[in-house]
């Protein structure tokens, strides 16, 4: 289709566009004053921190922050972009404080690694793993400051190595973040014929199978480690089709032969934030919290009735109850993963946290922490 022809430039508009960019220079340095003075505050509040021997990072501090922005916000700024601004300013300020380590699974271009971007801001120290389990490992020997893994998927579930680890480490969740997962076929060539695999992160496949089975029923699905994994084995073998970000896509260097291949539109993934509990307090109540609990309770009638009852009668929301196998020798008995609105300094939540643990056999909070500000 021809393109319209375009008006040439008027003398009038040059004019008008070089006065208002010299306003925006002029804002630019105002702005730069401003964040400087900012960095200069939190360093002051750095050498606070530092004489207390207190942990830099505030996750209830900057969940508040955000949302004090947000609500004043008088726009023309959208108010979704004030959160990844001001992560990105915190981030900065931050850094200024102390080098934040976070470990996440890696490698370069997986979804782990843009949460751990999104949350924490780029001026960290990346920490990349080759799994889930090295995530715990490396945090929890103090390697990182924070880990951050995938917890559960809006179309999945529950990410089971993590829940499962969850159980078993002391680590415990200080904060949440929540991304919306975009999964692109990638691949050397820029279409769908001759591919012997799909190589990719279970819950990948697991996300994409509807699109898999509809374009590609007879390709292998080859399970690997992470999805820029795949990715990187992707860009060595023409066979293979890998299944991730747009991020991977040019960082390994391959086409998006079919973007956003994933079963649901809206497909999220939601990562907790871990850290060891002697270095982190836990976050004190930000007025919008969720805290996260391992339970189990006696095989006997009515057990699962009575872990709810507190809960109704102290009014507290469950957002979240999933169960995973208690592995105790085939006796099918559970754990129960919740999830409650609040914090427990707030009356009516340590009420009802104290009569969950008197009628359950095993009891474990995982964190309590500022729900997500997007
Ligand atoms: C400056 C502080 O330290 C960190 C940086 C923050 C900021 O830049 O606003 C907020 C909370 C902390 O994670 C603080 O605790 O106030």
């Amino acid at each position: 289709m021809a393109e319209t022809p375009k008006e040439s430039p008027t003398p009038a508009q040059d004019h008008a566009l070089a006065g208002l960019r010299d306003q925006i220079d002029a804002v630019d340095r105002e702005l730069l004053k401003l964040l400087n003075q900012r960095a200069a505050l939190a360093q002051a509040v750095g050498g606070i921190k530092k004489q207390q021997g207190s942990l830099v990072f505030r996750p209830e501090r900057e969940a508040a922050v955000i949302a004090g922005l947000k609500a004043h916000n008088p726009g023309p700024l959208q108010s979704d972009t004030i959160a990844p601004i001001w992560r990105e300013i915190m981030s900065a300020c931050r850094a200024l404080e102390t080098p934040t380590r976070v470990a996440y699974l890696g490698p370069a271009g997986t979804f782990s690694e843009q949460a751990s971007l999104g949350f924490f801001g780029s001026s960290i120290v990346r920490v990349p793993c080759t799994s889930i389990d090295e995530v715990f490992r490396v945090t929890s020997a103090g390697a990182a400051d924070f880990g951050v893994v995938p917890v559960e998927n809006s179309t999945e579930g529950g990410v089971a190595r993590t829940l499962d680890l969850l159980l078993s480490t002391p680590l415990f969740i200080v904060a949440e973040t929540s991304l919306f997962v975009r999964h692109n076929l990638l691949r050397v060539r820029n279409d769908l014929a001759e591919i012997e695999a799909v190589v990719a992160h279970p819950q990948a496949l697991a996300q994409c199978q509807g699109w898999l089975a509809q374009h590609l029923p007879h390709a292998e699905r080859r399970p690997v480690s992470s999805n820029a994994e795949g990715a990187r084995l992707a860009a060595q073998d023409a066979k293979l089709a890998a299944i991730a970000s747009d991020r991977a896509s040019s960082e390994y260097g391959l086409h998006i032969v079919a973007p956003a291949i994933q079963d649901d539109a809206h497909n999220r993934t939601r990562f907790a934030v871990l850290t060891q509990p002697e270095l982190h307090p836990s976050p004190r109540a930000s007025g919008r919290d969720c805290t996260s609990l391992v339970v189990s309770v006696l095989n006997r009638p009515g057990a699962l009735h009575d872990l709810v009852v507190p809960l109704k009668t102290h009014g507290v929301s469950m957002t979240r109850f999933e169960s995973r196998p208690a592995r105790s020798g085939g006796q099918w008995e559970y754990y129960f993963y919740i999830d409650l609105q609040g914090h427990p300094d707030e009356a009516h939540v340590a009420r009802a946290l104290k009569e969950l643990r008197d009628c359950c056999a095993f009891f474990k909070v995982l964190g309590t922490y500022p729900l997500d500000t997007h």
